[in-house]
């Protein structure tokens, strides 16, 4: 009996290379003492991260995982201490203009994830994001006597931008007056090196002496000594060049007409339990803001404010605050 000739079986397709898992764009997690927070990643490696409580940003990286904000190593991370650091929300009263406790309530709450949001017209179709809401307690009422509903969106863009849009509705019986900021800490290398483009000529108002308003004069601002100012009709894109970094940020802003900018230097630094003595060199705050003028909403009134975060290589020229100039260098 001949054996029939066996053709070999055909070369198995040789199997595609394992693919990079991709990282999930929301995920939900516990951070310093257990404190639940969210961490938001865009597929190109940018990341954030919000913590429930205060709905605070604590950082944002770039594509290299590079952290652009500051926070600092002696934040206490535990209520009712804000945490010192990231984006905390002023609300709804900004620094003592008022008679609630220093920058409002809601930087010291505890906020929830807002499953069900209301739509929100946005160009950018980015899955890393999320929606927070805080309500007022029983407690809060005794203190400000106005209900509200509070959505916090938090968004990274495709490019790693950061976005954050709140809108606060009057859903009380009165109408109701607020104060408003983004306390955003920015990372910077050394705070001597650092100029704020955007604020030159303008009016502001001088917390370090009794409010009062003065017209800043000369060219772009620089630092050198304790800052605490409130810039009054701001534009709506203020740049801040970090030399030594070779790195720019751009903060456009809408529905924020003044922006605070802070340094409380080396003697406020040490008198601060949850700052380092010398963290003031590595940072610089410049807070989209709405203070002069107060926001009053009618009920079922909705107030919308946003600020949105580039940082973009230091190609950028003086004085030119295109945004495409910024990002295509000049
Ligand atoms: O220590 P706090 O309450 O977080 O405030 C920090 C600073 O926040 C700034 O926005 C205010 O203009 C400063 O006056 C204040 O010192």
């Amino acid at each position: 009996m001949s054996a029939d000739k066996v053709a070999p079986p055909p070369p198995s397709p040789t199997p595609p290379p394992p693919s990079r898992p991709r990282p999930r764009p929301v995920e939900f997690c516990k951070g310093v003492n257990g404190l639940d927070k969210v961490v938001l990643r865009e597929s190109r490696g940018s990341s954030a991260e919000v913590y429930l409580y205060g709905g605070q940003v604590t950082s944002w990286k770039n594509d290299h995982g590079e952290e652009l904000l500051f926070v600092s190593s002696k934040s206490i991370f535990k209520p009712p201490k804000a945490i010192r650091g990231g984006i905390p929300i002023c609300f709804p009263q900004f620094s003592n203009h008022g008679s609630l406790e220093q920058h409002g309530f809601a930087r010291n709450r505890v906020w929830s994830i807002d499953n069900d949001p209301a739509p929100l017209p946005t160009n950018s179709t980015s899955k890393a994001c999320v929606d927070l809401i805080f309500k007022p307690s029983d407690d809060d009422l005794k203190i400000w006597p106005h209900s509200f509903e509070f959505r916090l969106r938090v968004a990274l863009g495709p490019g790693g931008d950061l976005m954050l849009t709140s809108r606060i509705r009057n859903t009380d019986a009165k109408p109701f007056t607020f104060t408003f900021a983004y306390h955003t800490y920015f990372s910077v290398s050394d705070i001597s090196e650092v100029r704020v483009e955007g604020l030159e000529t303008l009016d502001y108002l001088d917390n370090l002496q009794n409010k009062e308003r003065f017209t800043e004069q000369g060219d772009a601002i620089t630092f050198e000594s304790e800052v605490d100012k409130v810039y009054l009709s701001t534009p709506t894109k203020i740049a801040i060049l970090d030399h030594e970094k070779k790195r720019t940020f751009v903060i456009r802003k809408d529905g924020l007409p003044d922006a605070v900018v802070w340094n409380p230097w080396d003697k406020k630094a040490k008198a601060m339990a949850d700052f380092g003595d010398d963290e003031y060199k590595h940072m610089l705050c410049v807070e989209p803001a709405s203070i002069e003028k107060t926001i009053t909403l009618k009920p079922g009134e909705e107030w919308r404010g946003r600020q949105e975060l580039s940082a973009v290589p230091s190609s950028y020229c003086s004085g030119q605050l295109d945004p495409r100039k910024v990002l295509q260098g000049c």
